[in-house]
């Protein structure tokens, strides 16, 4: 592979539950040269100046200070999924590096995988499961009643991409549906998915029977739901989250799962990933935990990695980068 044609981009190390997968490896060789933290750390002399791209996949490789003082040409940096919170940006922009994310691919499996997770606690999948694989299991169809989803209301908290994709699936499960947004949609995106603006959190908390979160992490949503926001909840509802375990303050929820603040949670994401084995939450019964699978399937993952190399190379050609992150 020529070095003049193709940037070298550093990536974390091939394989592994968090590596880059290895059949997606052919395909990004044929527009980088790759180079491997392994590689870069065993030759950073020789490497540090032609490096011009970070290909990040699930948080890897740490991008702090020292590392984007030892590559004086990185141009840009391609985060897998939506979620940046785990980057500096203001330091990395104080290098003069872009950095760009993969919004599009994510929206769709994220707002499914939080639809199955109502769905499984609405609808007791996970108990369903253990009973029926049971051996002491005699009886099907017994009194193991769920809840239905049509009717219900739905409080959706971030009404971004994927909280707007949670809604449009909402609206086909003929859900009521409440969302509350740093800013208002317009209105014939409400329309188009009868959506009701609460622009206050309290009224959407007090009014919802599912609750659902998708807002990015941020200083103003760290513990956006604690114990005030969780008391006002109904003792029938449920809290799912699907965007980062910070949103929720976790102690809080445990209590309030434990006395009946509210009847069930049902989490994509936790703080930390994964929880320890003694965690509470990993042992309550009106719980269901995900292992951050929002955006866990082939077709997200194949069109996230075509995002960033698409990024990459605009990146490193000085073109305007697609999906680029502002600070
Ligand atoms: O940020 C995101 O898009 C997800 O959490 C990564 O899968």
């Amino acid at each position: 592979m020529e070095e003049n044609k193709h940037p070298y981009t550093l990536i974390n190390v091939i394989g592994g539950t968090n590596g880059v997968y290895e059949d997606h490896v052919e395909f990004l060789e044929k527009h980088f040269k790759l180079i491997t933290m392994k590689e870069f750390t065993e030759n950073k002399q020789d490497l540090s100046h032609k490096i011009k791209a970070i290909f990040m996949w699930f948080h890897k490789p740490v991008v702090d200070r020292d590392l984007l003082q030892s590559l004086p040409n990185l141009k840009v940096i391609a985060n897998c999924g939506v979620g940046v919170d785990h980057l500096d940006l203001k330091l990395i922009s104080s290098f003069g590096v872009k950095v760009a994310n993969t919004p599009f691919a994510v929206s769709n499996p994220t707002a499914d995988l939080g639809m199955a997770l109502m769905l499984a606690s609405a609808r007791r999948i996970v108990e369903g499961h253990q009973i029926a694989v049971s051996p002491d299991t005699k009886c099907f169809m017994a009194d193991w009643l769920g809840e239905e989803i049509n009717g219900a209301t739905l409080g959706i908290i971030g009404m971004g991409a994927i909280g707007y994709k949670v809604a449009q699936r909402a609206r086909a499960f003929e859900m009521n549906i409440l969302y509350h947004n740093r800013s208002r949609r317009n209105e014939a995106d409400e329309q188009a998915v009868g959506a009701v603006y609460c622009a206050k959190l309290e009224d959407l908390l007090q009014r919802s029977d599912f609750v659902i979160l998708s807002v990015n992490l941020s200083p103003q949503t760290q513990k956006l739901i604690g114990r005030k926001e969780l008391e006002l909840m109904k003792p029938t509802a449920t809290l799912i989250n699907i965007s980062r375990g910070q949103v929720v303050d976790q102690d809080a929820l445990v209590n309030a799962l434990k006395n009946g603040v509210i009847k069930a949670a049902a989490l994509d994401v936790t703080y930390p990933e994964p929880l320890p084995r003694d965690h509470a939450l990993l042992h309550l019964k009106n719980v269901i935990i995900t292992p951050h699978l929002g955006s866990a399937t082939s077709k997200a993952r194949y069109l996230m990695m075509k995002n960033m190399v698409e990024s990459i190379l605009a990146g490193v050609s000085g073109f305007p980068v697609p999906n680029e992150v502002h600070v």
